[in-house]
């Protein structure tokens, strides 16, 4: 039996009469990408709200190293090893780099503003920030605002931020948009990498990442799973090709 770090079994999620989420049973195995793809609409977003636990679902559960986590806050999800990124609203544009980091390091997300300071002071969190951030390869740019990164290098620090509360898997929301062709290519060689960390759900939009990528599609339509497989299989896959008729899948 493959072991799975993340998982939906059956999860149903209706928008009035539009099921945005119709019975997904997805998981994600050690070390792999396992990319989300799909046409505008298809229910992406309806689909990694319900794993991260923005959104409740109307039926099924999600299941975090074999923990029911379906109830949890997104926060409660974050400290149980659920590591969702890029998301920029997170990030303190006016803060430094380290500064993210740290906070990042103690889950202070939802946390009153009076304890960060006291996080910004604490050696064994700041260690954690140092740490991540040399892995993401941002050590050199600690003492910068995050307002004066690029796009790359927030995408970076995100994971960065991620990284200090060691998740199990990371939920990434189309990690490349935003980024020009050399920023793409930076940050897939960086996700090849992150791998071997944590496995990656990966929503993107970008095919040439997802197929340089992926060790498994899974393809969305309706709200329906129509597909899941290789980058092989999904390519020669005919209902695939039909779902992206005009479009460059
Ligand atoms: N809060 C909501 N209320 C009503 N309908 C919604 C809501 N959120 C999403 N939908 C609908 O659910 C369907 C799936 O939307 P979703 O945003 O999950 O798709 P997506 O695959 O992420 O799209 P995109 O690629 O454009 O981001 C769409 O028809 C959308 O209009």
């Amino acid at each position: 039996m493959t072991e799975t770090i993340l998982a939906t079994y059956g999860i149903t999620k209706s928008f009035g009469a539009l099921k945005a989420s119709n019975d997904i049973s997805i998981d994600l195995r050690p070390g792999e990408i396992h990319a989300i793809i799909g046409p505008n609409g298809a229910g992406k977003s309806t689909l990694i709200g319900q794993i991260c636990g923005s959104l409740a679902p109307d039926a099924g559960r999600v299941e975090l190293m074999g923990q029911d986590v379906t109830t949890l806050s997104t926060d409660q999800r974050a400290r149980a090893g659920l590591g969702r990124t890029f998301q920029i609203s997170a990030l303190a544009m006016e803060d430094t780099v380290l500064e993210n980091a740290t906070l990042g390091a103690m889950g202070a997300s939802g946390r009153p503003w009076r304890f960060w300071s006291a996080a910004l002071g604490d050696r064994s969190l700041r260690a954690r920030a140092e740490a991540a951030l040399e892995r993401v390869g941002l050590a050199d740019h600690k003492t910068k605002r995050c307002a004066d990164l690029s796009h790359g290098q927030r995408r970076q620090l995100e994971v960065a931020v991620a990284l200090t509360l060691e998740p199990k898997a990371f939920v990434m929301d189309e990690p490349m948009a935003g980024l020009g062709a050399e920023g793409s290519k930076n940050l897939t060689g960086f996700l090849d990498s992150l791998r071997q960390e944590a496995p990656i759900l990966l929503v993107e939009h970008d095919m040439d990442a997802v197929f340089a990528l992926a060790d498994r599609i899974s393809v969305l339509v309706y709200g329906e799973v129509i597909a899941t497989g290789s980058v092989d299989q999904i390519r020669s896959d005919p209902r695939v090709r039909e779902a992206y008729l005009g479009e460059s899948a």
